[in-house]
């Protein structure tokens, strides 16, 4: 069985390394002309899967834009993964889960489990109840191919609080993690299946990123203001395992099929040029 570090080496050799985000926001509703209900949402999710699934190495949908809707946005989700992972890309589910361990054990059934209608290639963590907590979403990803991105230096102008703060053993919080994913990632090829976020609008903050050896998703590119230029500042020697993560910037390109493909063309060239 192909890793996730594998499937996501390939999917970026073959595709360029390019996340979009396929985030159902009531404005871009309203700017695609559509209803701020179901069937709107049904839209534009298949409206995103038709333009991009066929061509981007990795979706992210986010799962609150479902959730909005109860179990009727669930079941768009549950179609937005399977129509994704049919057309051949790799389905990143930005859902931000975590718990204590045996209710982390529920959670993964629900997204890692390929009996589970939820099932994707890989999902957001979150680790402040631990990292140790999350052992059962990696368990689970390890057994089936899957991957797990933990927050790590969020892209949010409020993350530092938290993450910056000086936990015992003189490191910050964000440091532990990182070198709490390095370790199992170590020795790992071509690429760990432990992914950290780290927010391309963090600027140079010091952290030690050199030995993830894992994939690093890069949201907060575009709409939050990040660009290409920021990320040599943010991952330095790290720049070859950055995933760019872009929602909005992309998306408000829409609802036409060539307005989505054009933007995705445009962002996918300067990150390209970005990360050498
Ligand atoms: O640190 C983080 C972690 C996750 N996100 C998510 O990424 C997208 C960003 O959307 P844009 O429209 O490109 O700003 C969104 O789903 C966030 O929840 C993040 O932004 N930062």
């Amino acid at each position: 069985m192909e890793t996730f570090g594998e499937r996501l080496h390939r999917a970026v050799a073959e595709r360029g390394p390019l996340c979009v985000g396929i985030d159902p926001h009531a404005s871009l509703l309203a700017r695609w002309g559509l209803s701020d209900d179901i069937a709107g949402l049904e839209r534009f999710a298949r409206t995103v899967v038709d333009a991009l699934a066929d061509r981007v190495a990795v979706l992210k949908p986010q799962s609150a834009f479902f959730e909005r809707f109860g179990s009727r946005g669930v079941a768009v989700l549950e179609s937005t993964i399977r129509q994704s992972r049919e057309a051949g890309a790799l389905v990143l589910l930005d859902v931000k889960r975590g718990d204590i361990g045996s209710t982390m054990a529920a959670y993964a059934d629900a997204y890692l489990n390929p009996a589970s209608t939820l099932c994707s290639d890989a999902i957001t963590v979150s680790p402040y109840l631990g990292v140790g907590s999350l052992q059962p979403a990696f368990d689970l990803a390890a057994a089936h191919g899957g991957g797990v991105f933990v927050l790590a230096l969020t892209s949010n102008p409020e993350g530092p609080a938290v993450q910056h703060a000086v936990a015992g053993g003189g490191k910050t919080v964000a440091q532990t993690v990182i070198d709490e994913i390095s370790q199992v990632n170590a020795g790992v090829k071509p690429l760990g299946s432990l992914g950290l976020v780290v927010g391309a609008t963090i600027g140079d903050t010091g952290h030690d990123l050199s030995k993830v050896n894992g994939p690093l998703l890069a949201p907060g590119l575009g709409a939050q203001g990040g660009t290409p230029d920021d990320l040599r500042a943010v991952f330095g020697e790290s720049l070859h395992n950055v995933l760019p993560s872009y929602s909005r910037e992309v998306l408000s390109a829409g609802p036409e099929i060539a307005g989505l493909r054009a933007a995705t063309d445009r962002v996918l060239a300067g990150v390209r040029a970005a990360l050498g």
